[in-house]
Parts: structure tokens; sequence; C-alpha cells
């Protein structure tokens, strides 16, 4: 587990994060969401120990950064925002080297070099010279570098920035498949990238933690759209007195037809409401027509925590 403890990091009067808690469980895939200069890239830097908080602290599994650095960055990938770039290097020889930066015994780097050009699907660009490689390649060999020796724990920052869709999918496979053995934490402009690989979501606003929700409960529903027949002219009191229920609007009335919107309370069970809301219509007197919950989007959301930020 990734435990982040109150990161505050000032470049000289600006600070770019500020008190930001939170905690990432094994194997856990989160994405990091917030608009330019939110501070994502700082939180990132901090938790993969190349910057140093100004205040707070980072351990992972129980261990303090800081103290055992060298021993929890050979359990830790980093793909930064800038790879340091060798444009004159093999990408095998650029990998190898990596990996002797990173402690892998001289006996194993053969492996791994293959394993992780084999994961990134870059084995065919192995002899080539990496100035020579695409955009989208010269990025898999910062997956590649990332994931060599098989880490722990992965810190991708934008990792599909810059990728065609087709690379932007291959990418996102990829992440999927790492997530099998390792704890994820990647940084992204890109709602749906949150939404397709991701468990939960943080998004950081200004330098501060805006908000940390799981995906799941995210899409939760959160109201309901009722139809019934045009009996019933009590149902919208009936409605309004259920305990699931927030508030209750009428939106479309015809001769034939009611349509309401139904805002449920945030922590009710949808299918206790569901059974409620069937059970009044019944007894008002209606037809129930159609009952259904809607989800929240991500972008809806998003929209919400930063706009609530201005
Ligand atoms: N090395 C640095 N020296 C001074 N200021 C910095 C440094 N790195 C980041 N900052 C400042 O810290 C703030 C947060 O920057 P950061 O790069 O973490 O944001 P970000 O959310 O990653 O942005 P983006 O989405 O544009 O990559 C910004 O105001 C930025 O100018």
């Amino acid at each position: 587990m990734i435990e982040a403890s109150h990161l505050t990091r000032q470049f000289g009067r600006n600070t770019a994060v500020s008190n930001v808690s939170f905690n990432i469980h094994n194997n856990e895939v989160v994405g990091l969401l917030g608009p330019n200069g939110a501070g994502k890239t700082t939180i990132m830097r901090m938790l993969s120990g190349y910057l140093e908080p100004t205040t707070g602290s980072v351990t992972v599994n129980g261990e303090n950064l800081e103290q055992n650095a060298y021993t929890i960055q050979r359990q830790l990938g980093y793909l930064p925002e800038n790879l340091p770039v060798y444009p004159d290097m093999m990408v095998a020889d650029y990998l190898d080297y990596v990996a002797t930066i990173k402690g892998i015994p001289r006996t194993e780097r053969l492996r791994a070099v293959k394993e992780a050009l084999f994961a990134t699907e870059m084995t065919a660009h192995a002899l080539q010279t990496i100035d020579k490689l695409s955009r989208g390649q010269k990025q898999r060999v910062g997956v590649a570098q990332a994931v060599l020796g098989r880490p722990s724990f992965l810190i991708l920052d934008e990792p599909t920035n810059g990728l065609d869709p087709h690379q932007t999918e291959q990418m996102r496979a990829l992440i999927d498949q790492l997530s099998r053995r390792a704890t994820i934490i990647l940084s992204t402009h890109i709602m749906q990238e949150v939404e397709a690989v991701c468990d939960r979501v943080l998004v950081i606003r200004n330098g501060q933690l805006a908000l940390d929700q799981s995906l799941a409960k995210l899409r939760d529903c959160s109201s309901m759209v009722l139809r019934t027949d045009a009996a019933g002219d009590n149902l919208a009191d009936l409605l309004a007195h259920l305990p699931q229920i927030d508030t209750v609007q009428c939106v479309k009335s015809r001769e034939d037809m009611r349509e309401y919107h139904l805002q449920l309370r945030g922590d009710c069970s949808a299918d206790t409401a569901a059974g409620n809301i069937s059970h009044c219509v019944l007894q008002a007197g209606a037809r129930l027509y159609q009952l259904e919950s809607q989800s929240r989007h991500l972008e809806d959301v998003y929209r919400e925590v930063i706009d609530n930020g201005h």
C-alpha cells in the first residue's frame, strides 16, 4: 500500500501541492485528474521519491520513502512526464542501462529487458536507435523502462500523451494487463481513460485533493426516471415522503403520460428505492410504464468539482 500523508510542496512562494493525503491499496489502479498546473506531476514525483515534499511523508508498505528510498525505488517503476532522452542509444541498450541502474542483477538483466520489450510490443524495435522511433514508440520505451524488473508499484505520468487512438487503445490494454500484478497510479487529462482503466479517481484542484472516489461508487445511481400514466394525482406527494428520495420533479406531463425525475439521497440503496417507488405508484392508482436508474458520468462530476473551486 502507498500512503501519502499531508503532502505539501512549495517552489519558492508557490505552493504547488497543499496538504494532500490518500492511500492506494495493493493492485488498485488510481487515476489522478486535474487541470494544467493543478499539481499532479509534483505529487507523482514525490510518490516516486524523485522530489522531496516540503512537509508530509510517503510510506510504501509501511516503510518511509525518504528513509528507504533505494530499497523502495527498486520495487517502483516510474514513467516521468518528460523522459530523459538518449537519442543515439539502441532501445535494448537503453533498457539494459536502466536495468543496471535499477540494480537488476547481471544474470537477470537480459530476461528482464526481453520481458519489458515483449510487454510493450517493442521487441521488433529492440535494435533501433531511439531517435528513429515515432512519438508513440518512444512513449512505449518509457513504459518499458518503467516495467523493467516487474515492479510492484507503477507511477505513470500521462502514459498516453501524444499517442494516436490506436496506440492509446494498446496502451490502455497494457495498463490493464499490468494492473493484474502491480499497483498503478496514473495521471491523465482524459476522462475516458480513467473510466476505462481505473478503480478510483483523485481530482486535484489548485494543489489540493478535491475528490477521492471509487469509480463504482461514482457510477452508482444517484437519480431515477419514472414514467407512469396520467392517473394518481397524489403520486408526487407520496414519492416526496419516501426516505430514499431527496427531490421529485415532474418533467413531462401529457394527457396519457407523466415523467418524473427523482433525485435519490446519497447513501440510499437503489434497490430499496426502486421497490418503494413502484409501491407508491400502485398506491396512487397509477400505472408504472418505466423506472430507470441514471448513473453519473465522471465528466459531470469532474466539472462540478472543478467549477466549485472558482
Ligand atoms: N520545478 C519547479 N519549479 C517551480 N515551480 C514548479 C516546478 N514544478 C512545478 N512547478 C509549479 O507547480 C505547480 C504544479 O505543477 P505540476 O507540474 O505539478 O502540475 P500538473 O497538474 O502536473 O500540470 P499539467 O497537467 O500541466 O502537467 C505549477 O504552478 C507549476 O508551475
